[in-house]
């Protein structure tokens, strides 16, 4: 296989959440598709400074705050490369096409009408993931669930939960769903359904979280109707079924030890830095983490992390 190229690129977003793009000239390699602006590293140079030189060659910016997002290996038929892709929040200056390229600062709701190259995917969905993931713990009804949430997001700004529910029949499921996602319309948090593709497709969730069983058992990634399908996983091995299934994201469980399973071996943050490294999707780690591990996570190329008892109530 031919040598990795390593290129450095950057989801750049400003304060009201929206992300720059260009237009990749048409003569150039993946010529006439949207990019996130960066380039290649070159000899002697860390992946971080190749970052901010490009940025500044490119549309003008000074960087002044970022952080890893993902790395993404992809072999096109001509050309393999390795997308070490950095979320930049601060910057100097205003971005501008400074080689005459088409720009554009774009809503997240309206990325995914512009056409990237086949690389890019995983970076879109850790572009509009959000960070911290909240998982509702086993209620007494969905209108427990239904306070018990309202009170999580507003205390903690989350912007992503997943709706589980493991001991409740579908119907008061559907009827359990219907009521949060209703409550959370209009709001900027993503509700990610947890139970089977057929209910989820019912349910037009938009985000669905499989158990490692519905994983394993998973054949088509196009049989959810949704834009997000996520997985949990325990294994670098299953880690690797998400990627070749297609999925989105996945939380790796469990990273430290839990008061709901004291006895359950965990991972430790070696190994999840080991298994997490490289793999070309959005990893959230799980179990026992709370606001002050977020960090370190990111910093080891995880894209947040996801709890239960860290942000109830
Ligand atoms: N910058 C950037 N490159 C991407 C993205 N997606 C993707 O597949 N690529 C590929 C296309 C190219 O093969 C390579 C980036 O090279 P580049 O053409 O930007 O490199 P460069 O800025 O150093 O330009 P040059 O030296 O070739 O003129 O990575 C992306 O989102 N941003
Ligand atoms: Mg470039």
């Amino acid at each position: 296989m031919s040598r990795l190229i390593h290129v450095a690129a950057a989801v750049i977003e400003d304060t009201q959440g929206r992300i720059f793009i260009a237009k990749r000239p048409d003569d150039k390699h993946q010529g006439g598709l949207w990019e996130f602006p960066g380039g290649k590293v070159e000899d002697g140079e860390t992946a971080q400074q190749a970052l901010v030189r490009e940025l500044q060659e490119e549309i003008g910016i000074g960087v002044t705050g970022c952080s890893p997002l993902i790395q993404v290996p992809y072999h096109y038929p001509d050309k393999s490369v390795l997308l070490d892709v950095f979320h930049v929040t601060g910057f100097d200056g205003e971005a501008w096409g400074k080689e005459g390229q088409e720009v554009v600062w774009v809503a997240k709701r309206q990325l995914d009408s512009y056409q990237f190259p086949a690389a890019n995917r995983p970076i879109l969905n850790a572009a509009l993931l959000p960070d911290r993931v909240l998982i509702t713990p086993e209620c007494g009804s969905s209108a427990e669930v239904l306070s018990g949430l309202q009170k999580s997001l507003l205390q903690h700004h989350l912007q992503g939960v997943i709706f589980r529910q493991k001991q409740i029949s579908d119907e008061a499921y559907q009827r359990g769903y219907a009521l949060i996602s209703q409550a959370l319309s209009g709001s900027e948090c993503l509700l990610i359904a947890h139970c089977s593709i057929e209910l989820a497709n019912q349910l037009h969730a938009a985000a669905l979280h499989l158990t490692s069983e519905r994983l394993d058992a998973l054949t088509d990634r196009q049989a959810f109707k949704g834009r997000f399908l996520g997985a949990s996983c325990h294994s670098l091995a299953q880690l690797k079924q998400a990627v070749d299934k297609g999925c989105d994201y996945v939380t790796l469980s469990p990273i430290a030890q839990t008061q709901s399973h004291p006895d359950t071996p965990n991972l430790g943050w070696d190994v999840a830095a080991e298994w997490v490294k490289d793999q070309p999707i959005p990893v959230y780690l799980l179990g026992g983490l709370d606001d002050t591990a977020l960090e370190g996570a990111i910093n080891i190329g995880a894209q947040g992390i996801a709890a239960i008892s860290a942000w109830w109530r």
